[in-house]
C-alpha cells in the first residue's frame, strides 16, 4: 500500500484525525516573510542554535543578548562569517535581555540560558509579543508552569519548548507505528535521562558555580539543591506525543523515589583530592530518581534520572501495547504474529518502513546539525511556526505539562515516594483537543 495511503488510514482509524492532502496541521504554504529572531543566551547550546540558524536563508538575527561577552564575541564573528549584518548587543546584566525585548524587529526568541531564567525570558517575551523557543526544562515549580500558561493565554502569544528529543528519527518512526496500531493499545512506556553528566557538572580543578564553566557555573547548583528528576522531558516529551498527553489524556499523578547521593561526591574526591572545598558539599540529589507516572487513560510511565555515575548513555525508551512492544536498549521489536514467538526483532527494518516524512524529506538539511539531526528539526518547527503564525508543533501545554515532572517529584521523594497529582494545566480542554505532533510535512 502506498506509504501516504497507509498513514493516513491509520491515523483516522488511531486517532481521529484525517490527513488532509498534505498532513493536515498548520499551513504547508511557505511566507515570503523572513523570521526575525533574537538570542537570549548564546552559551554552548544558544551557540549550536545560532549556527543552525545561520544556515537558513529565511532568518534573520537582528539582536543578541549573553551576559558574558566572550560568549557575544563568538556569536557575532558566526554571525559576520555567515554574512549577516551584525546584530545589536544586550550584554549590561541579568536583566539586559528587557531591553532587547522592547525591540520592534523580531518575532521571536530563542531562550538557552540557565534553568532559572528560562520562565522569566519566556513570559517576559510573551508579554513583549515575541514567541519564545524555550530550551528544557520550560520550567522549575509549579507556579512557573502556570505562569507560561496563563501568560500565554493571556497574551495569545504561543510559547515552544524546545524539545529536539521529540524529533529523534527513531521516536517519530515510532510514533508512525504506534498511530498504524502495530503495538495495539498502549498500555506502558519507559523513558529517561541517563547520561554520566560529572564532568561536565564538575570542570576541571573539581571546580564548580562561579569557579566553573559553562554547566558547571549553574546546573551543580541545583543538584546541590533538589532532590527529584531534575531533567524530565528528553524522556517524557517523546512518550507524551505518543500516548497524546493533553490531546485525549492526561497525566494523573506521579511518585518518585531517590538513592541515595554517592556520585559527585566520589567525582569530586577523584579530581580534586579529600580536602578539595566541594568535597565538602552534600549532594542532595540523589543518584538515580525513579519516578512512576499514571495517566487518565489508564497507561504507566517509568522515568529514570541517571546523571551522577559512571554509564553509558541512553534514554531507555520502551513503548509496550496489547499486541508487542518497542525497547530502545537492544534496539528490539516485537510484534504478536509478525515476530517468532517469545523473541526480540532488530528493530531496523520497522525503522525503514514507518520511517517520518519529515525525515526522509529533510535529512539532508539536518545532518550536523546536533544531536543526530533533531536539532535541525526542532528549530525548523519553532522558525516555520513563526513564520506562518501557525500555533507551534510543540505547545505551552506541552512545556508546563512535561516540565512540572521535576517539582511533582521533588515533593514526592520529599514526601517519601507519596502521590502528587498533576495539575491540568489545559483547564479541562485536554479532553476535545486534538494531536498535531508529526502531522505535518513541514514541521
Ligand atoms: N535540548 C538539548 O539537547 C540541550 C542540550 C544542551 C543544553 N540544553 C539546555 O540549554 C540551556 C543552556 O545550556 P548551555 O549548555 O548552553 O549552558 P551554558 O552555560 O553554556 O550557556 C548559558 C548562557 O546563558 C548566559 N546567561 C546566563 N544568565 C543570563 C542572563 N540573565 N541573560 C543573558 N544571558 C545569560 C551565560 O552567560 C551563558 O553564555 C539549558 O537550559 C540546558 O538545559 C539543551
Amino acid at each position: 500500500m502506498n506509504r501516504r495511503i497507509f498513514l493516513k488510514k491509520n491515523l483516522v482509524a488511531t486517532t481521529g484525525l484525517a490527513l488532509a492532502p498534505a498532513l493536515s496541521w498548520g499551513t504547508a504554504v511557505a511566507p515570503e516573510k523572513k523570521a526575525r529572531i533574537g538570542f537570549l543566551g548564546v552559551g554552548l547550546r544558544g551557540t549550536n542554535h545560532l549556527r543552525n540558524l545561520l544556515k537558513r536563508d529565511d532568518v534573520l538575527i537582528p539582536a543578541i543578548c549573553d551576559i558574558d561577552p566572550e560568549r557575544i564575541k563568538i556569536a557575532q564573528e558566526l554571525i559576520a562569517k555567515a554574512g549577516h549584518k551584525k546584530p545589536e548587543t544586550y550584554t549590561s546584566g541579568d536583566h539586559a535581555y528587557l531591553e532587547m525585548l522592547k525591540r520592534k524587529d523580531l518575532d521571536g526568541v530563542i531562550i538557552a540560558t540557565p534553568w532559572e531564567w528560562h520562565t522569566p525570558m519566556a513570559v517576559a517575551a510573551m508579554k513583549a509579543g515575541k514567541r519564545p523557543g524555550v530550551e528544557v526544562s520550560a520550567a522549575n515549580t509549579i507556579e512557573e508552569c502556570w505562569d507560561l500558561v496563563n501568560t500565554s493565554e493571556e497574551t495569545g502569544v504561543p510559547c515552544m519548548i524546545l524539545e529536539n528529543s521529540c524529533y529523534r528519527r527513531d521516536v517519530m518512526a515510532v510514533l508512525n507505528m504506534v498511530r498504524s496500531g502495530l503495538f495495539g493499545e498502549l498500555l506502558h512506556c519507559e523513558c529517561g535521562y541517563l547520561h554520566d553528566l560529572r564532568a561536565i557538572k564538575v570542570a576541571p580543578g573539581a571546580e564548580f558555580g562561579a569557579n566553573g564553566q559553562h554547566e558547571a557555573k549553574w546546573r551543580t547548583n541545583h543538584s546541590v539543591h533538589r532532590n527529584g528528576d531534575l531533567y524530565p522531558t528528553h524522556g517524557i516529551g517523546p512518550v507524551a506525543n505518543l500516548l497524546n498527553i493533553n490531546r485525549g489524556n492526561k497525566f494523573l499523578s506521579l511518585t518518585s523515589v531517590a538513592t541515595k547521593a554517592r556520585g559527585l561526591h566520589e567525582y569530586i574526591v577523584k579530581k580534586g583530592g579529600e580536602n578539595h572545598q566541594n568535597a565538602k558539599v552534600n549532594f542532595k540529589l540523589g543518584d538515580i530518581v525513579t519516578t512512576v507516572i499514571t495517566t487518565q487513560n489508564g497507561e504507566t510511565i517509568v522515568i529514570t534520572h541517571d546523571t551522577n555515575l559512571p554509564r553509558p548513555k541512553t534514554n531507555n525508551y520502551l513503548v509496550q501495547g496489547t499486541n508487542g512492544l518497542w525497547m530502545y536498549n537492544g534496539n528490539m521489536i516485537y510484534v504478536e504474529g509478525k515476530s517468532p514467538e517469545h523473541q526480540g526483532e532488530v528493530a531496523d527494518k520497522y525503522m525503514k518502513e514507518f520511517d517520518h516524512v519529515l525525515w526522509q524529506k529533510s535529512e539532508d538539511k539536518a545532518k550536523g546539525s546536533g544531536h543526530t539531526g533533531n536539532d535541525y528539526f526542532v528549530l525548523n518547527g519553532f522558525v516555520e511556526s513563526v513564520k506562518r503564525q501557525t500555533p507551534p508543533p510543540l505547545d505551552v501545554y506541552d512545556a508546563a505539562a512535561w516540565s512540572v515532572i521535576t517539582p511533582l517529584s521533588e515533593m514526592s521523594v520529599a514526601a517519601g515516594g507519596a502521590p502528587q497529582p498533576f495539575p491540568d494545566f489545559t483547564r479541562g480542554n485536554w479532553i476535545n483537543r486534538k494531536p498535531t505532533f508529526g502531522l505535518n510535512e513541514v514541521f
